[in-house]
């Protein structure tokens, strides 16, 4: 399925954020939002998800509009969201986190297993309370449980924000092999590298509007468009 974000306005009461942004992500794409800290990155994944109201415009999937939806009712149309920070449920489990995951559409535990094929080190520690997790686990539970949900949209908030070298590797190879399932990517990304290694397109947000929307393949580390709209 298909997510489009058209002309949304919205913030947080008289705090005008998000000033007309829209962008469109296909099955089985990365979309990477880039742009300076305060640009309204985040708040676009909040309005997606229904936690930041909009104003005015319209946030489809498919045919389907979601911003007229209750918050509660976003993932069970499709779509997960890894906020910044991880927000597991620390003294739960790992596979307490995970049921929760598969509870929100109600999934067989088949696709909790697929979910752990993905991170094979959860797998060996289903039992550990999550909030006593590396970072880089509690990044991957996080993601892991997007998935149990089974979603055709994944937003995903800087997943590799203070992990390791190998993890932040590890996180971007799933991002990368979750496209062959067909499922559609927002990934917001601050570091130009990363970007430029799984998105697909890349867009930059400026004051709460897209100011331009490219295909990665076509950027390299030193294009204007990182000065100009990233500040790097
Ligand atoms: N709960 C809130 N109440 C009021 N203002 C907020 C709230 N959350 C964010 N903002 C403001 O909205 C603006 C956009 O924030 P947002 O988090 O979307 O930016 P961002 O592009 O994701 O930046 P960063 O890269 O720093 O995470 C900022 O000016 C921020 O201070």
């Amino acid at each position: 399925m298909s997510l489009t974000v058209t002309n949304l306005h919205g913030g947080y009461g008289a705090v005008a954020v998000l000033h007309g942004i829209g962008f469109t992500v296909a099955p089985g794409e990365v979309l990477c939002l880039m742009g300076r800290n305060g640009a309204g990155k985040s708040t676009t994944l909040k309005a997606i998800m229904g936690l930041v109201r909009a104003t005015s415009g319209e946030i489809r999937l498919d045919a389907t509009r979601l911003d007229t939806l209750p918050a509660h009712d976003v993932p069970r149309a499709g779509v997960a969201w890894v906020p910044q920070g991880r927000r597991l449920f620390a003294e739960l489990t790992v596979a307490e986190n995970l049921e929760i995951g598969l509870l929100t559409r109600q999934s067989p535990p088949e696709v909790r297993e697929r979910a752990l094929e993905l991170f094979p080190r959860l797998r060996e520690r289903l039992t550990q309370a999550s909030g006593t997790l590396s970072g880089g686990e509690q990044q991957m539970l996080a993601i892991a449980r997007a998935l149990c949900t089974e979603p055709r949209v994944l937003l995903l908030d800087e997943p590799t924000e203070g992990l390791q070298p190998s993890m932040i590797a590890l996180i971007h190879d799933t991002v990368v092999r979750l496209k062959a399932t067909g499922v559609a990517t927002v990934l917001v990304e601050q570091r130009v590298d990363a970007a430029l290694t799984v998105a697909d397109r890349i867009a930059f947000v400026d004051r709460g509007r897209i100011a331009a929307t490219l295909p990665a393949a076509g950027l390299d580390r030193s294009a204007a468009e990182f000065r100009e709209w990233v500040g790097v």
